[in-house]
Parts: structure tokens; C-alpha cells; sequence
């Protein structure tokens, strides 16, 4: 089975858009190989990486700056000339053929290492699978690439230092391409955090031994990180201590240490889960890999995202991490695999591929991660989890740890969750679904009619760093991007419909500053941190305020500050109430005529969708644990109309969600009645189209 991600992929051929406005990823002087892909596309054993070979070495390069670049003659640029935008030379977007990204250096791109070091090249024989042993080479470093260890005979051999790789991984200290902390970090500790659950261990204030393992402590400290945040510090020992967990912090409050941190320090304690005897014994070349560890995330940017900082806390470990997703050559991934795989970062889709290919079982799987949990569980997802933790060879509940982070969490799906979990701690950093005060909200009243306009003189007044617009549609972030790169601005776009090329590259030259204007739907609304993104531009606001919560998080990072501006009319009064409350919480301005339609809206104007009252799926609920309040009733929500009709395509004649549903009592959850799912043609999801890239074999809006 495909990668449900890569639904779509090949369908926006060129002659869908105008000539004049081929995108910025579209071009592609050189073929562009993801940072986590180069070192496996060596071009032979022992040599160097592959992008080594044309140019002047591997050295990470000068970073994001825009720099002089080679320019590919004049055009006009009124935008950029008019604008702030001016000074950005190396922007051409719409250059003739080939070539044209002239500025565009992949050595200063990160990742240039990987695994190249010691032996390159891609090697057979290579794979040890966890009880390999000193079969392979003994000493430090012996037999693998530098900067990786092993686990021999019980105890954990830390690799040599790979200087090359560690600047990769860890860039310099004032590096641009990485995220550094901002003024606000410290004030992240003023959050309040609310666990629940029986016997929640004790937070650990700083990053110490004990209780971290000391080797991990190494490589946090090239992280540069000095102090654990909120959701660390609580993550930390609830999973040491064996617990399964739902955590729920705000955007960009590091919740990717929350759960490689612990993990890591488990799997360089306790290495490797022992191997069934028919996985093949461990010797030699292993087709199948019996990964301890795997993280599920919604977008294949995301899962590179995450394996990226996987690489960075395993440097030297024995812990090979890994990544799988849709669009991209299964052949590379699988070899990937072969090398080594006991840390998989994944994309479900691209998972069950590689299940029913055989070459991954789950059976040795001792923590089971879902990112973006809600989305991972929303209806669109939900299916392919399921079959992927209850269908195929994974330990169960009890078994395994699961560990579940999203900076939302609707009531809904954390009781959908308790089928993945058992006796876990909830823990909730701020409100759930709260935004970051580190992002300064302004809503602005605007006619889709004037959106391009208004559009256009935010961007002439923009002062610098990266600019991220969220449209609804894949056909939009073309024709907006088009607009914009016709008015001479540095954009590009990403969505479902592009190549996974396309959408590498165009994250890319956002990334590294050549097109500081990316143009996106809900594809980049996730997870995402890239560094110096200082506005996020709710072009078009989504439909469900948790969406928003995401996109605006983009910005406003690991204690950075940043804008979000949302373009707001009546079309979007379906969500004026929770947008309002999110405002009031956050203690940003709350411009009047949002009150006056929210109470326009209250007497009954609202166009229904998604749960009429409460919050999001049947209200949030403030920063709660459902445990606490049982299902059912309270909060609002589920229930009386629910889930219905909406723009999302749920439900089908059935009558959508509630239907007698959540019932359950303080403790027992559960789904009552009717209610949830179920099978033949009601209730949620139905093959709908919402969310899910691909779905049941559909389309995906983003
Ligand atoms: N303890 C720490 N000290 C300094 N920086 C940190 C720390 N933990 C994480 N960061 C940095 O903070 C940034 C945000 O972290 P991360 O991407 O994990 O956020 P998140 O909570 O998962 O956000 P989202 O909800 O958007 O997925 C990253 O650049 C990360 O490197």
C-alpha cells in the first residue's frame, strides 16, 4: 500500500499552472537529496558523501543568509524593490531554465554526515541486528561509521567522535539554520503544569545524572540545551518510571525531547529487546528489522523533522534511528533499514507498505510514540493506527510503553485514546489547546475579495525573517503563490498535491531564506520548527481552532516571539467563539467586531459544523483530563448534533458522532450506546475526506 501522504503526488504538472508562475521547488538545478538521504547515496564505498563530490567539500556552508549568489539576469522586481523584501538578492523565482536557484549552496545544508564515516557506502553486511554481539568489531567505533556505538555483551559502547557529523547534526553556536532559544525561554517555567493520574512521579528540575544516562547528557549539552522544559521535566521520569503517558503542551515547547529523551535513556541502560529466534538470529545481513522504538507522525516533513533530532540525542549510541514515509524511493528506505533500525520514525502509510513487505515487525517494540497524537487518531488516521498497533504483531497495552504528545487534545480523542493506553498519566501544560504568549495575535477583518491586497501591504512593510501563509486549499497555495511570485515576491508553496521533491525543496528554500514566503495548507501546519519564521498569515482561517492553534505555533518557538495574523470575515464565524476564548486566554487584544459577531452568532447564526457548542470536538473543556470529568454531557459538546454534515464531509446519513455515544462514567470512559464509528455507515468518518491525506483510498484537502 502507498503511503496514504503521497495521495496525489504527480498530480500538479506544469500545465496546471501558468508558465510564467512555475513554483520555486519546481526548478531544480541540481537534484535535491534530503539531508537524512545523503550519506546512504554515497557514490561508492569508502568515498566521499555524495555531496562532496562536486563541490568544495562537505563543510556545512555559510547557512541561510541571503548572500550574494550567482543572480540569473535582471528581472523585474518591483515587489522586492518596493518592499523589505529588497534586499533579498537571491531570490529568483521565475529565471529561465535550469539553474536558476543560482545562490542555492546544499552544503549549507544540515545532515551532510549520516553514517558515511569508517566503512561509507552502503554495506550488506553491515546490519547487526540486536544480538550481534562483538561479532562485528569490538573496539569503539570498530566495524560501524564513526559516531555510532554499540551495544556488546550486555553494556553500551559509545562510538568515536565524528567531528564532521557532529557539526552537521549540532551546527555551530550561532548558527541560523538551527533553532536557538529566545528571550522568553526561562518564562516557559511560569506555565502551570497539571498532571493526573495516581502516583506521577516527581519532575526533574535539570538535565543530570541521575537520573539521565550520562552519554545522553553528552549530546544534549552539543545540543546546547541547558535546562529541561516543563513538559520534559515531567516526561522524563514518567516514562522512566514506566508509564504510559498523554502530554499536552503548547507549540514549540520541545515536546520531541519529551519523548526521545526517555527513551533514548532507557535504550542506553537496557539496550536492545531481544530478537525472536526466526527473526533471523543477527548475524550477517537481516532483512527484516526488529526496531525498539517507533514514532508515528502525521506529514513525512514532520517524521524527517524528528529523525533529524533522533540522529543529533543517538549520535555515538547504539541506537540506529530511522525514517519511513510515502513519495520517496522505498529501495533507499529500505537499505536505510537494513543498516540498522532500532529507532523508526514513520508515516503509517509507508509503515503497513513495509509490514506487508515483511520487513519490519513490531513484535520487540517497547515504546510506541504517536506525534501529533489527535491528528494520529482523527478520523483520517485512525483506521491505519489501529491496524498498525492492534493488528499486527505489536506487544500490547501493558507490554509496551505509549507515549502521546500534541499541544491539543480533544476531548474526543482522548477517549478514543484509552485504547492505546494503559494507566497512564495526563499531563497538561498550560491550558490544552492554549497558544504561547511568545506569539502576539492580531485578527484583521477582511473581505475575501481585499485578502490579496491586504495580503500585499503586509508584505511591503515586512521587516525581515520568514513568513509563512496558510491557505485552505491545494489550489489556492498555487494560485496565491503565483500571484505572489507575478508581484515579484520570493515565494513558494507546499502541499499534497506537490512531489515529495517539490515539497522538500520548497521547505528548503523557505528554510534556508532563498524564499522567505511559503505559501501552505494544512500539510505544514504540524510540528514543523523552522528557525526565524517571525509570521504566520492565516491567509484563509481553518475550520476547527485546534488547526489554528497549530499554524500559528509556527512561529513563536522555543521561547522566540513572533506574529500571527488571521484574516477573519463572516465566512468564518464557525469558529468566532473558540477563536475569541483562545484570544482572552492568551491575553492577546481582541478586536470588537469579533465580539459583535460572536454574539451574532450566538443567536443563532452559527453555520453548524463542527459540535455547534463547546470547543472543538465537543469541548475542550479547559486544561482537563476527560478522566476527570467522565465522558458525556458536561462540557458541551458531544451530543445533539455533533459531528453531522459539516464542510468535512463526515458522517453520512447516519447522523454523524453522538448518537448516544460517550455515556461512560467517571472512570470507565467508553463509548456507550452507539456512537463512535461504528461500521456500516453512521457516525464519524465514513470514508469522509476530512484530514486524512488519502483517507480510504480519497483525495486529501491539504
Ligand atoms: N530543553 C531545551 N532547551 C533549549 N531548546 C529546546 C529544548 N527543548 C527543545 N528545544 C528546542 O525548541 C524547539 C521546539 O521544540 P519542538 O519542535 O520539540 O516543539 P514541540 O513542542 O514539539 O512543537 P509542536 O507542537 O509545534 O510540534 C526546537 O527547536 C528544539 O530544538
Amino acid at each position: 500500500m502507498a503511503d496514504q501522504l503521497s495521495g496525489g503526488m504527480g498530480n500538479l504538472s506544469l500545465d496546471s499552472a501558468p508558465p510564467a508562475a512555475q513554483h520555486a521547488g519546481q526548478q531544480q538545478p541540481r537534484s535535491y537529496i534530503p539531508p537524512h538521504m545523503r550519506s546512504k547515496m554515497g557514490a561508492a564505498p569508502n568515498g566521499p558523501p555524495a555531496n562532496a563530490m562536486n563541490g568544495p567539500g562537505p563543510q556545512p556552508g555559510p547557512g541561510p543568509q541571503p548572500g550574494p549568489g550567482p543572480q540569473s539576469g535582471p528581472v523585474p522586481m518591483s515587489g522586492l524593490n518596493n518592499s523589505a523584501w529588497a534586499g533579498n538578492n537571491n531570490y529568483d523565482a521565475r529565471a529561465g531554465g535550469g539553474g536558476n536557484w543560482g545562490g542555492y549552496d546544499q552544503s549549507s545544508q544540515q545532515g551532510l554526515g549520516g553514517r558515511q564515516g569508517g566503512g561509507g557506502g552502503f554495506n550488506r553486511n553491515a546490519y547487526r541486528g540486536p544480538n550481534a554481539g562483538a561479532g562485528g568489531g569490538g573496539a569503539v567505533g570498530g566495524g560501524t561509521g564513526r559516531g555510532e556505538g554499540r551495544w556488546i555483551e550486555g553494556k553500551h559502547v559509545i562510538g568515536a567522535a565524528d567531528p564532521r557529523m557532529e557539526r552537521d547534526l549540532f551546527g555551530t553556536a550561532d548558527d541560523p539554520s538551527k533553532q536557538h532559544t529566545g528571550i522568553n525561554f526561562e518564562k516557559y517555567d511560569e506555565i502551570p503544569v497539571t498532571p493526573s493520574g495516581h502516583d506521577v512521579p516527581e519532575p526533574v528540575l535539570t538535565f543530570s545524572n541521575p537520573p539521565l544516562d550520562l552519554h545522553l547528557l553528552s549530546n544534549i549539552e552539543l545540543a546546547r540545551y541547558k535546562i529541561p522544559t516543563p513538559v520534559q521535566k515531567y516526561s522524563i521520569p514518567i516514562v522512566i518510571n514506566g508509564r504510559d503517558l498523554m502530554a499536552c503542551a503548547q507549540t514549540g515547547s520541545g515536546k520531541t525531547g519529551g519523548f526521545l529523551f526517555p527513551i533514548l535513556h532507557q535504550s542506553f541502560t537496557q539496550g536492545p529487546s531481544p530478537v525472536p529466534v526466526q527473526g533471523g538470529g543477527g548475524y550477517g545481513r537481516q532483512r527484516k528489522a526488529y526496531p525498539t522504538a517507533l514514532i508515528l507522525a502525521p506529514t513525512r516533513e514532520l517524521v524527517s523533522q524528528i529523525y533529524e533530532e533522533a540522529r543529533k540525542f543517538a549520535y555515538r549510541s547504539w541506537v540506529r534511528p530511522c525514517v519511513v514515509y510515502g513519495g520517496a524511493d522505498i529501495g533507499s528506505q529500505l537499505r536505510q533499514i537494513e543498516r540498522g533500525c532500532d529507532l523508526l520514525v514513520a508515516t503509517p502509510g509507508r509503515l503497513v507498505d513495509l509490514i506487508e513487505r515483511g520487513r519490519i515487525s513490531l513484535c520487540s517494540i517497547k515504546y510506541l510514540v504517536l506525534d501529533e497524537a489527535d491528528r494520529m487518531l482523527d478520523m483520517g488516521f485512525e483506521p491505519q493506527i489501529r491496524r498498525i498497533v492492534q493488528g499486527e504483531d505489536m506487544p500490547p497495552t501493558g507490554q509496551r510503553q505509549t507515549l502521546m504528545f500534541s499541544a491539543t487534545f480533544p476531548r474526543d480523542i482522548q477517549m478514543l485514546a484509552q485504547d492505546f493506553l494503559s494507566d497512564y498519566v495526563f499531563l497538561s501544560v498550560g491550558r490544552v489547546g492554549s497558544t504561547s504568549e511568545n506569539i502576539t495575535q492580531k485578527v484583521e477583518y477582511v473581505e475575501d475579495i481585499d485578502k490579496r491586497s491586504v495580503l500585499l501591504d503586509i508584505l511591503h512593510t515586512h521587516a525581515g525573517g520568514l513568513t509563512l501563509i496558510f491557505v485552505e486549499t491545494k489550489r489556492m497555495a498555487d494560485s496565491l503563490s503565483d500571484f505572489l511570485i507575478n508581484q515579484n515576491f520570493p515565494a513558494t508553496s507546499i502541499h499534497g498535491d506537490r512531489t515529495q521533491r517539490e515539497r522538500e525543496r520548497a521547505l528548503e528554500l523557505f528554510r534556508n531564506g532563498k524564499c522567505p514566503i511559503l505559501v501552505a495548507t494544512a500539510v505544514a501546519a504540524r510540528g514543523l520548527d523552522i528557525p526565524n519564521v517571525t509570521h504566520v498569515i492565516n491567509y484563509d482561517l481553518p475550520t476547527d481552532v485546534d488547526d489554528y492553534v497549530h499554524r500559528i505555533g509556527r512561529t513563536g518557538r522555543a521561547g522566540n516571539t513572533g506574529i500571527a495574523t488571521a484574516f477573519f470575515n463572516r465566512g468564518n464565524r464557525g469558529i468566532v467563539r473558540e477563536l475569541l476564548d483562545l484570544l482572552k486566554e492568551a491575553n492577546q487584544e481582541v478586536p470588537a467586531f469579533l465580539e459583535t459577531i460572536a454574539r451574532e452568532s450566538s443567536f443563532g447564526g452559527s453555520r453548524g459544523g463542527r459540535g455547534g457548542g463547546g470547543r472543538g470536538r465537543g469541548g475542550r473543556g479547559g486544561n482537563t483530563d476527560f478522566r476527570k470529568y467522565g465522558g458525556g454531557g458536561g462540557g458541551g459538546g458531544f451530543g445533539g448534533g455533533g459531528f453531522g454534515g459539516g464542510q468535512h464531509g463526515s458522517g453520512g446519513g447516519g447522523g454523524g458522532y453522538s448518537g448516544g455515544g460517550f455515556g461512560g462514567g467517571a472512570s470507565g470512559g467508553g463509548f456507550g450506546g452507539g456512537g463512535y464509528g461504528g461500521g456500516g455507515g453512521g457516525g464519524y468518518g465514513g470514508g469522509g475526506s476530512y484530514g486524512n491525506p488519502g483517507g480510504a483510498g480519497g483525495q486529501s484537502w491539504w
